[in-house]
């Protein structure tokens, strides 16, 4: 394996045309795989010989080449990249029919990038395959680092990330200078996430905030690579070619480096520690020999690689587009600035207690969540052969469920297009209620079943706070009339192609 050649992401697409040859004999010489005959898999649109749908799969906007293939040829389809089969997923009741009723048989995500990597590699609770690493993963994660208890702990920390925020906006609008928002909430949310987790080994002062931020953009940068070397290793690998391992293992030796030298000063120094960062409840875990699970050093810090990389770009790029629809939306904003005012009134910042009592607030943040969903392809395995809408799906076979059209599918959602946070204003009445339960069938920013995100109580409490504060403490200028709301091509979240740049006016007189 060590002698295998590693290409970058640039060189992929052309270098895939020089492998056409070689997987033609590939295809020729090796078995099929044991998927049985075409004809029980669902309908599958015009492909190219060899390549299959590469072209679609690999385009720009995926999630977008994705859906209009869907609105042509339907909600359930089955494509082929080579000799990798997959099945694509796009409406609504589709969604329920795979979260609902098979959702046991699709709760693995796949294989992983590069075995020995933290980062999506075979530690990785993101990339586990359902068993027991993975359950006693999610239980800690759910009960114990990202659960109600854990967050009340930490509210203090959000609460001062917030106000420095706050304090960078005020300078910036007395300075009468434009911010990038995007990179402002990804500073917020990865501050955030590292001192909820890492304590006060994580400070500005000793230069350890800075290096995780870089890992954490790093790490970013090469989760594209990771994801299509996961999904295209095994017959890449049959070629003798190993897809950007050195690169993805270049970041993961960084990230190592940088976890184990955190961990080992909290093992050496726990008097420096209150005992209730996540990494304390981390180190118990490892510690506890009576644990369901015992976990290794690995997969501890690739855990805390998972929560950082899944949790600050995503939040980040939610804050970003909900900013840019209340500018673009200005009775929305004026709305919403009614109901701050009066819960919370003007002299002092946005709290998490309030949240309770800002149900539109709430609404805007979720209609942001479905009409610019952060993570708009979910990717599933088919653990196990069973049948779906009278196919039958054999194991192994990939799974990709298209959220973004999912939240667009016009059977289900009225003007999916249109950002309208009525939508979600929900209603105290029976029959509420069970409207809800239907909304959340088809409303997946988090996922769904058993792998749907876990921190996605934190991601709301996070977007609340920060839109709230945004929209409590300044009005906002834009250059031109509209904010640009061009999706960025090639992106493995949902971005702005031109990042939100505006200037923030103090609401308080005083400040200005
Ligand atoms: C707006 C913010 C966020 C969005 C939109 C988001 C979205 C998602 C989605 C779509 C998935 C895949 C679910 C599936 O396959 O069904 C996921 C998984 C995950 N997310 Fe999030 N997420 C957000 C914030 C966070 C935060 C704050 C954390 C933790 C600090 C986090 C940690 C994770 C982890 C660990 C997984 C993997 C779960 C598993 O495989 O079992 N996410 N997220």
């Amino acid at each position: 394996m060590s002698e295998m050649m590693t290409v970058d992401f640039q060189t992929f697409f052309i270098f895939s045309l020089f492998c056409l040859f070689s997987v033609l004999c590939y295809s020729l010489f090796f078995k099929k795989p044991k998927f049985g005959c075409d004809d029980d898999l669902p309908p599958s649109p015009p492909s190219f010989p060899i390549i299959g749908h590469l072209h679609l799969v690999f385009s720009s906007l995926v999630h977008k080449s994705l859906q209009k293939l869907s609105s042509k040829y339907g909600d359930f389809l089955h494509l082929r990249v080579f000799n990798v089969r997959i099945l694509l997923v796009s409406s609504a009741s589709m969604a329920h029919e795979i979260f609902k009723v098979q959702d046991i048989n699709v709760s693995s995500r796949g294989h992983v990038a590069v075995d020995e990597s933290l980062l999506l590699g075979s530690y990785s609770f993101l990339m586990a395959p359902y068993g027991d690493y993975w359950k006693f993963m999610k239980k800690l994660t759910v009960t114990k680092l990202l659960g109600s208890q854990a967050l009340e702990r930490s509210r203090d920390v959000r609460a001062n990330e917030l106000e420095q925020l706050y304090s960078n906006l005020l300078d910036k609008a007395m300075k009468e200078e434009s911010v990038d928002i995007g990179k402002e909430a990804m500073k917020l949310t990865n501050n955030r996430i590292c001192k909820m987790m890492l304590g006060k080994s994580i400070s500005e002062e000793n230069g350890e905030a800075e290096k995780m931020r870089s890992l954490v953009t790093d790490s970013l940068g090469m989760m594209k690579k990771a994801f299509l070397s996961a999904i295209f290793r095994r017959p890449f690998e049959k070629l003798g070619i190993s897809l950007f391992k050195k690169e993805i293992m270049s970041v993961s030796r960084r990230g190592d480096e940088l976890m184990e030298r955190i961990l080992t000063e909290y093992e050496e120094k726990p008097e420096d520690h209150q005992g209730s960062d996540m990494a304390d409840v981390l180190l118990a875990a490892y510690r506890d020999k009576t644990a369901e699970y015992q976990i290794n050093r690995n997969q501890m810090k690739s855990l805390v690689m998972d929560l950082l990389v899944g949790g600050t770009d995503t939040s980040a790029q939610a804050i970003q587009w909900t900013m840019a629809e209340m500018i673009n939306n200005p009775k929305i904003l004026e709305r919403l600035r009614e109901e701050i005012d009066s819960v919370v009134g003007k002299s002092r910042l946005i709290q998490e207690a309030d949240l309770i009592n800002l149900p539109y607030l709430q609404a805007v943040v979720k209609e942001g969540l479905r009409l610019h969903t952060p993570i708009p392809i979910l990717t599933r395995l088919f653990r196990r052969g069973c049948k779906v809408r009278g196919f039958n799906i054999p194991k192994n076979i990939l799974l990709v469920v298209n959220s973004y059209a999912v939240m667009r599918d016009p059977n289900v959602w009225e003007d999916p297009e249109e950002y309208k946070p009525e939508r979600f204003l929900g209603s105290s009445s029976r029959s509420g209620q069970v409207e809800e339960e239907i909304r959340e069938l088809k409303y997946l920013p988090f996922g769904g079943g058993r792998r749907a995100c876990p921190g996605s109580n934190l991601a709301y409490i996070v977007l609340i706070t920060a839109i709230g504060m945004m929209v409590q403490c300044f009005d906002w200028r834009i250059d031109g009339d509209k904010v640009n709301m061009e999706e960025a091509r090639g992106a493995l979240t949902l971005s702005m192609a031109h990042p939100l740049q505006c200037t923030p006016i103090s609401r308080n007189p005083k400040h200005v």
